[in-house]
């Protein structure tokens, strides 16, 4: 059995009273590529925030293999336009890398001619892969992405999501997504992991969208309304500081027509 490199076991975040994250159960093993899927507000940011080390759980703990190592792709790169910084400086910023590597690695990711390019300059789909050649010159045996197709066109979403399949393959590393889209990226994944303050449902993709508390937030898959990705009907009553009032006897089914929010 492949090695488990993360394990969240009973994560719960709360600030203020109002819970932001409760009761997360999930494991990311060698070789897996999970997405973690969510409406807006609904804690993925969080959740990776915490696996970094950059937010303290509440409550439950997360269990980091001895080995593990984290190449981290963040939503967006934050650099001041006006700071001349070429693509090559940039990754020579990441901390103990064998600069040797970074060439190699661009060429990897399809953007070797990149290298002398200033990075404010750099279009969507070439700041990701730039964002993805960082995460990987760290050496990761887990990749971190959080939205890694944000701003990219479909084309770029599809070649994208398999250059993270073909990193898969190749290292044997464990990936963890947070994703908008649900579509394209679940031909590419091995569990999603549906949240909503809590987990909703896991498991396979066909596993996930067949499911009520999935189909209840994001649509049926194939029919029309499932375009409304994001219209958030959910099927379970919270309080007003999102604790679940009501659960059923599936721990990750939930009936949603009562929702308050
Ligand atoms: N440090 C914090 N203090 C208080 N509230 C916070 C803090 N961090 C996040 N939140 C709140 O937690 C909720 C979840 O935010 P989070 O960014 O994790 O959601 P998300 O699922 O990543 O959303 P999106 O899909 O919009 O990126 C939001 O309502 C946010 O305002």
């Amino acid at each position: 059995m492949s090695k488990r490199l993360v394990v969240f076991d009973k994560i719960g975040i709360s600030f203020d009273g109002r819970v932001l994250l409760d009761n997360i159960d999930m494991s990311i093993s060698e070789g897996e590529i999970v997405t973690l899927i969510g409406p807006n507000g609904s804690g993925k940011s969080t959740l990776i925030r915490t696996l970094l080390g950059l937010q303290d759980a509440t409550s439950g703990e997360i269990v980091r293999h001895k080995t593990l190592r984290i190449g981290y792709m963040p939503q967006k790169l934050h650099i001041d336009p006006t700071l001349p910084l070429t693509v090559k400086h940039f990754l020579a910023l990441v901390r103990g890398v064998d600069k040797r590597q970074i060439l190699p690695t661009l060429e990897k990711l399809g953007i070797g001619h990149l290298l002398g390019s200033q990075v404010h300059v750099l279009s969507g789909g070439e700041t990701q892969r730039v964002l993805l050649a960082r995460a990987l010159l760290n050496r990761p045996n887990l990749l971190v992405l959080d939205e890694p197709v944000q701003g990219v066109d479909v084309n770029g979403q599809v070649e994208l999501y398999n250059l993270i399949e073909s990193i898969r393959n190749e290292l044997q590393c464990g990936v963890l997504m947070v994703s908008h889209d649900l579509h394209l990226v679940m031909a590419k994944t091995d569990t999603v992991v549906c949240i909503n303050q809590h987990v909703c449902c896991s498991g396979s993709p066909q596993h996930v969208t067949g499911h009520p508390a999935y189909q209840a937030l994001f649509g049926v898959p194939g029919a029309d309304e499932s375009i409304a990705i994001y219209a958030h009907q959910h099927d379970h009553v919270h309080d007003d500081d999102g604790r679940i009032l009501s659960d059923d006897s599936d721990a990750h089914a939930h009936n949603h027509t009562q929702c308050h929010h």
